[in-house]
């Protein structure tokens, strides 16, 4: 049988997926990942518990599976950075998360320093800690000896992407693929390669650097397994490629523990005025792309911070438990706001509070930031001139019903949630059937997209331009902070 494994390394769980090539799940395996908060604004992973978690689930995939598999595909947490030794396949500290805020302050100096719209024109990203390049500088300034021994080349950079490459191919390939690169703040995305100016400019030596490939193609054996790796890709960028949003104009938006709105723009770059960032695509094209830094990561914080409910699909029934927030509104700037605002002090607020104010407000209120936020990544793509008529849906949160409708309703767009919302590990499962040569073209994943159920808007534009000024207001008291 030629299935395809997808590994799907995302920031609050590692998965392992067993495709057939007609996009049928016939396996998967979990494990959730251990989040460090060693200081406010700072999120570590353990490299090494991203490694063991992640080739037990394989493993445990592959025992259900039963059947022989074709490929490996590779999809990831992006940005996240992970320093290791050559010869030992150590990693010499914590990998810094996309989230973490400790670099807010050097990027702060780069923009003093009038270096933004260079950057921004070489990488398409802004001077945001969200990108790996200040981080890997904060492990080489702060990890005894590192500077030195990376100018010697016995250390390797990787995002979470290369990190498991590395380890699956016993240490014989250092590689990572273009989409993940663009997220580095290191890569010229117009040009297709790592920049001598951006290391220069960040203090980089280009020895750690890994190698850089096509999404599609060979990446190696995964040794163990005796399966080749035949594609990777940022877990954004995969899951365009899952949603079959290949088109120009064509959009998805996943919610998972942040919340990541994706336009494809083909072959061009297109720069944007509004706060978003341009990034390359898993079909080697471009796309622009707004980041929202919590997403459903709201749902576990009422979890796990406040207690308000026991597992995070209890929040539907919570929210659902009151006709509207009753005008509270809930801002979770818990890691700075990403796009299109990019304010990394900024903090989380809860407004509007009265004594009739109780958890089923409280939990709707967290429930429609969601989707408040990426209703204005959306408005945001439209200032900048897209004209979309659908939006794409996927991830964790996406199974709420409650949230996707209040989303159609913001929008005033039908949302589209496909049969399979595992789009990330399909995406990347399609990627390497593509690299191994099981499916001619990309065409052929527009095939396997099939829909679930189209979440029609139901309020009227004028309600919902009242809510989003209503919002509108509460960012700005966070902002003004
Ligand atoms: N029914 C739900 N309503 C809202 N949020 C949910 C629901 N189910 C899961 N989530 C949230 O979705 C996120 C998990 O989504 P997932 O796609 O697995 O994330 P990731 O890829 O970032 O690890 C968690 O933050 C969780 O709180
Ligand atoms: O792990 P996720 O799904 O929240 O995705 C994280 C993003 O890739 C960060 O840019």
């Amino acid at each position: 049988m030629d299935a395809l494994l997808a590994l799907d390394q995302g920031t609050s769980s590692s998965r392992a997926l067993v495709f057939d090539r007609a996009g049928r799940l016939l396996a998967s395996a979990q494990r959730e990942l251990t989040q460090h908060f060693p200081q406010p604004g700072w999120v570590e992973h353990d490299a090494a518990e991203i490694w063991a978690g992640q080739v037990a689930c394989a493993r445990e995939a592959l025992a259900q599976a039963r059947g022989r598999v074709a490929a490996i595909g590779i999809t990831n947490q992006r940005e996240t950075t992970v320093l290791w030794d050559r010869s030992t396949g150590e990693p010499l500290h914590k990998a810094l998360v996309w989230q973490d805020r400790r670099t807010a302050d050097f990027c702060e100096q780069l923009k003093q320093q009038g270096l933004e719209p260079r950057v921004r024109a070489l990488t398409g990203l802004v001077l945001d800690p969200y990108f790996s390049a200040t981080k890997l500088r904060w492990l080489l300034d702060h990890v005894d000896g590192a500077r030195e021994r990376a100018e010697r080349g016995e250390l390797a950079f990787g995002t979470v992407d290369s990190w498991l490459l590395w380890k699956l191919t016993d240490g014989k390939v250092h590689a990572t693929d273009i989409s993940n690169a663009s997220r580095t703040l290191l890569f010229d995305i117009h040009a297709g390669e790592w920049s001598d100016e951006l290391l220069g400019l960040f203090g980089i030596p280009r020895a750690l650097l890994p190698e850089v490939r096509p999404s599609a193609g060979g990446f190696g054996q995964a040794v163990e397994f005796g399966v080749p790796i035949c594609g990777i890709a940022g877990d954004q960028q995969a899951a365009l490629f899952g949603q079959a949003a290949l088109q120009p104009g064509q959009a998805k938006n996943t919610y998972g523990t942040g919340c990541f709105l994706l336009m494809h723009t083909g072959a061009q770059a297109r720069a944007s005025a509004h706060g978003l960032v341009t990034t390359r695509t898993a079909d080697g094209g471009f796309a622009l792309e707004g980041s929202v830094f919590v997403g459903g990561a709201v749902v576990q914080w009422l979890r796990d911070g406040l207690g308000l409910i026991r597992s995070s699909a209890e929040v539907q029934a919570l929210a659902g438990s009151v006709p509207d927030s009753g005008g509270v509104m809930l801002v979770p700037a818990f890691a700075g706001l990403g796009a299109p605002h990019w304010r990394s002090d900024a903090r989380g607020a809860i407004v509007g509070l009265t004594r009739g104010s109780g958890r089923g407000h409280i939990a709707r209120a967290a429930v429609e930031s969601i989707a408040f936020q990426s209703a204005e990544l959306l408005q945001a793509m439209q200032a900048d001139g897209a004209a979309l008529t659908e939006l794409r849906v996927d991830g964790g949160a996406s199974a709420n019903d409650l949230l996707m409708q209040f989303q159609a309703d913001l929008l005033g767009l039908p949302v589209l949630r496909p049969q399979i919302t595992e789009t990330t590990a399909l995406g990347a499962a399609l990627l390497a059937g593509i690299g191994a040569g099981l499916f001619a073209s990309a065409d052929e994943v527009g095939t396997i997209w099939q829909l679930d159920r189209a979440f029609e808007p139901r309020m009227s534009r004028d309600e919902a331009h009242t809510r989003m000024a209503q919002w509108g207001r509460a960012v700005r008291q966070v902002l003004a902070e």
